[in-house]
């Protein structure tokens, strides 16, 4: 879980975070929004400790920001200007690897899921946006963290690597990982998270969007549920691995499957959007 509790952050006279608190669950995958600099990527990287708050404290999975011990149980994706052009994907990787106290296997093994293996060896220099992004998120995610802060991670990527990052993203927080994601990709937030923590003039404005219309959810999942648990729930089936739940039935749909082993491949809200709301937050017309 993570737990943010009044954090401050000034650069010189200019107050970018004023005291924010928030915290979020084990395994939920929450959004961080924002317009451009408003102070998302100074929220992520002042939870990591990268950046020295002025006040405040942060403990993910347990661990305070200020202990080394954390970095064993975080993941943290950053931009690309982190990444050295002169090295490999692999010397990157490998790197982590032994920061983390991992074998080299660890590094074929996360290549192959993420899918940057087939230019795993060529220097960075070399690669496109997209490449970066698949050699950032495999390094975030390389030693299975309990808690996982993404800074843009949909930037450039083609639609089978969205699809793909965005089954591993769904894949971990399943298997316990918080996740915490900032985007400007309102869709894609739509798709992942009901959780969305609007950032504006340096506070944190949280909105459950469940709560916020009456709308339902189309789910795909891998194989056709089955069992008497599931017939007392209403809802609509589309066809053997499709069927719309309403929302307040989908914390419980979702515990069942997760319980089966029948992880949710496509999660689509139907009706509404978060784009309603940023509209809203900030005033745009
Ligand atoms: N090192 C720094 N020194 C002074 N001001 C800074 C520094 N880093 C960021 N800022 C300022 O802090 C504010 C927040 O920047 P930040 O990068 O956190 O925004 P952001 O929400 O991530 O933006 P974007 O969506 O464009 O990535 C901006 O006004 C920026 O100019």
């Amino acid at each position: 879980m993570i737990s943010v509790q009044e954090l401050s952050k000034n650069y010189h006279d200019k107050e970018v975070l004023s005291k924010i608190s928030f915290a979020i669950e084990q395994g939920e995958i929450a959004g961080l929004v924002g317009p451009n600099g408003v102070g998302k990527t100074t929220l992520l990287s002042s939870m990591m400790g990268l950046i020295k708050p002025d006040h405040g404290t942060v403990t993910m999975a347990g661990e305070l920001f200020t202990k080394t011990e954390m970095y064993q149980k975080v993941g943290f994706m950053q931009d690309n200007t982190v990444l050295y052009p002169h090295l490999t994907g692999y010397d990157h990787l490998s790197y982590v690897a032994y920061a983390q106290n991992l074998s080299l296997d660890a590094v074929e093994q996360i290549s192959k899921r993420v899918g940057n293996d087939r230019y795993l060896h060529q220097k960075v220099g070399e690669y496109s946006l997209g490449m970066k992004q698949h050699l950032l998120f495999a390094s975030a995610i390389i030693h299975q963290p309990k808690v996982l802060l993404l800074d843009e991670p949909f930037n450039g990527l083609d639609p089978t690597s969205l699809i793909r990052i965005r089954e591993i993203i769904r894949e971990l927080a399943a298997q316990g990982t918080t996740v915490f994601l900032s985007s400007h990709n309102l869709n894609e937030l739509d798709r992942m998270t009901r959780h969305i923590y609007f950032l504006k003039d340096g506070e944190i404005i949280y909105r459950d969007l469940a709560e916020h219309h009456d709308f339902s959810y189309l789910l795909t999942v891998k194989n056709q549920p089955v069992g008497e648990r599931y017939q007392d729930i209403q809802v609509e089936v589309i066809n053997e691995t499709q069927f719309i739940v309403k929302k307040e039935n989908l914390d419980l749909v979702t515990r069942l499957l997760n319980k089966d082993e029948n992880p949710i491949v496509d999660i689509e809200r139907t009706q509404f959007s978060s784009e309603n709301l940023y509209r809203e937050i900030y005033q745009e017309a």
